[in-house]
């Protein structure tokens, strides 16, 4: 199960992470996937995800492999019950609100709700306050994110997918979490090999 890697580190196993982006329509969901998985971001004119979309990507986390499958959900209300069957697959979940939008804010109760109704109880889950690069628009203060992250014990972080502030970080902090969490439980993800 064990191997070494490309640089001679000792790679324990990989482990599958499947992953589900969620949160209020044009919260920056499908960019910051985007900006995780190719680096870039495309301004421009908003086009909604319709229904669901996936992607793959690797990391390695304290020497494991962790296959993140990530599923971009649609924002839009009409979209819910499509989001609602991906919900229970989910090893992590990544919510987002966007911090020029206080609807957005508002609307994570909500969300929290749905996940706790939909999803596996033990779920990992990280609020994320995306679009920090609009510092001027600002309708969120950084310690109201982190109060309602407190509330619902989940950890918080501020992203931007324009600049990538804090990206890579929000996906590999989910990987790790999930990867200990899963080590001292060991019984939900599967391991596979490379
Ligand atoms: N300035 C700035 N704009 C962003 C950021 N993230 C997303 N946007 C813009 O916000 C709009 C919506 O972004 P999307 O990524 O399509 O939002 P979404 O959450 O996937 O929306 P749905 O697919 O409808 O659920 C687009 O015009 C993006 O360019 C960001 O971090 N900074």
């Amino acid at each position: 199960m064990n191997r070494i890697g490309d640089k001679g580190q000792l790679v324990i196993g990989c482990v599958l992470l499947q992953t589900i982006l969620v949160g209020d329509s044009g919260v920056g969901k499908t960019s910051l996937l985007v900006q995780f998985d190719q680096g870039k971001f495309i301004p421009g004119s908003f086009s909604a995800t319709v229904g669901i979309g996936f992607t793959n990507k690797v990391v390695t986390v304290d020497n494991v492999k962790v296959k993140l499958q990530i599923w971009d959900t649609a924002g839009q209300e009409r979209f819910r019950s499509v989001t609602h069957a991906y919900y229970r697959d989910a090893h992590a979940l990544l919510l987002l609100y966007d911090i020029t939008s206080k609807s957005s804010f508002d609307n994570i109760r909500a969300w929290l709700t749905e996940i706790h109704e939909y999803a596996q109880s033990d779920v990992v889950i990280m609020l994320l306050g995306n679009k920090t690069d609009m510092s001027s628009e600002r309708a969120i203060r950084r310690d109201e994110g982190e109060r309602l992250a407190r509330e619902y014990s989940v950890p918080f972080m501020e992203t931007s997918a324009k600049t990538g502030v804090n990206v890579e970080l929000a996906f590999t902090a989910v990987a790790k979490y999930k990867t200990v969490y899963t080590q001292w439980h060991f019984n939900t993800v599967h391991t596979w090999l490379l």
